[in-house]
């Protein structure tokens, strides 16, 4: 199985999320972390600048520059996008070395075939000389050392940028799963789309995503407010606006009520067998998303059960499948 880490081409791990690309290289660790994003020169028909570069360019490109995301909600949402991003990031990590690398990436547990073969052509065109898949949950437990290839459930709630996902884990693969394409972008969009309704101002999706981080909370605090650049729905001039966190609180409950039935369905369909295990050692929370101030605590107090945030949400999937890379005995995780 894993006779490509002895052969003499590179193996990356990469962790191709909706909002963030990560890549790991055995016994180096993470080598990047950039948005996944990839700029377009409709002038020249050609793309140029990706992650951080090109991230910074919106809302300042010109007409003929688009900055474009290759995936949506977890899934390759334009493969011509996704194969010149993908090329774009096999060229920067393995520039120092003229063969073609073997990948793994992590994608998630409820991608189709055909949103997994696109991957996998995507990787193919973008330069790398084998592609395996890993699945996100399996990746985000084996980064947070847990156990997975024990006769014993594991449950990971993993909250995104654009999927929200829940998988019972045992003996190395995923019992089953169940997901939800809506998790921190779509908070962000419920941000915005509370302060139009009911302010009639218009935030930003970058000051959105500031606000959610910084005044986003799911239980009410003493109020804080944040002062943010806004356009006026009405004058249609721009201003600058005072955001309450209160007002952050009601935008953001109904995106986490979703999160809670996507778990409460998991939980009342488990089988019997994992009960024990699950309600005895709880649920583990990764995902980016995961850091919303209270996401924990809400999770728990709503379906009585201990929900444990692991220590580092933005990187255990992708230490994990770098731990697949690194660790022969978990080749078996590895898919197509
Ligand atoms: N402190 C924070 N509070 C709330 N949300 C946060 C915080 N930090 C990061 N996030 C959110 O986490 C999300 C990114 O998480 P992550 O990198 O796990 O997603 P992804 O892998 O790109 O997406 P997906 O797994 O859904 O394809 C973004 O929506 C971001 O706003």
């Amino acid at each position: 199985m894993f006779s490509f880490i002895r052969s003499s081409n590179a193996s990356f791990a990469i962790d191709l999320g909706t909002n963030n690309t990560l890549v790991y290289q055995p016994h180096k660790g993470i080598i990047l972390e950039e948005p996944t994003s990839i700029a377009f020169d409709s002038k020249r028909r050609s793309f140029f600048e990706c992650g951080e570069s090109s991230k910074r360019m919106v809302g300042k490109n010109p007409k003929n520059i688009e900055i474009m995301q290759p995936l949506s909600k977890g899934a390759i949402s334009n493969l011509t996008v996704a194969k010149a991003y993908i090329k774009e990031v096999i060229a920067r990590i393995s520039r120092k070395n003229f063969l073609k690398p073997h990948i793994v990436v992590s994608v998630p547990s409820d991608l189709n075939v055909m949103e997994r073969n696109a991957v996998i052509e995507a990787g193919r065109e973008g330069g790398a000389k084998s592609v395996q898949l890993i699945k996100d949950p399996l990746a985000a437990a084996l980064g947070s050392h847990h156990a997975v290839e024990k006769p014993q459930g594991v449950l990971v709630l993993d909250v995104g940028a654009g999927v929200s996902d829940i998988s019972l884990l045992s003996l190395g693969g995923i019992v089953m799963s169940k997901s939800l394409r809506m998790a921190g972008n779509d908070i962000d969009e419920a941000i915005i789309e509370y302060f139009k309704a009911s302010k009639r101002v218009l935030i930003s999706p970058l000051d959105a995503e500031r606000i959610k981080h910084e005044l986003g909370n799911l239980f009410k605090e003493e109020e804080k407010v944040l002062n943010v650049s806004v356009k006026n729905l009405i004058t249609r001039l721009p201003e600058t606006f005072y955001v309450s966190s209160l007002d952050v609180h009601q935008a953001i409950l109904p995106i986490a009520d979703k999160i809670v039935r996507l778990t409460h369905s998991m939980l009342s369909e488990l089988p019997p067998v994992f009960a024990q295990d699950i309600y005895d050692r709880g649920i583990v929370l990764t995902g980016g998303s995961s850091m919303l101030k209270g996401l924990d605590a809400y999770l728990s107090s709503k379906l009585e059960i201990a929900v444990n945030p692991v220590e580092n949400p933005l990187h255990n999937i992708i230490l994990g499948a770098g731990r697949v890379i690194e660790e022969e005995r978990y080749g078996s995780l590895l898919g197509a």
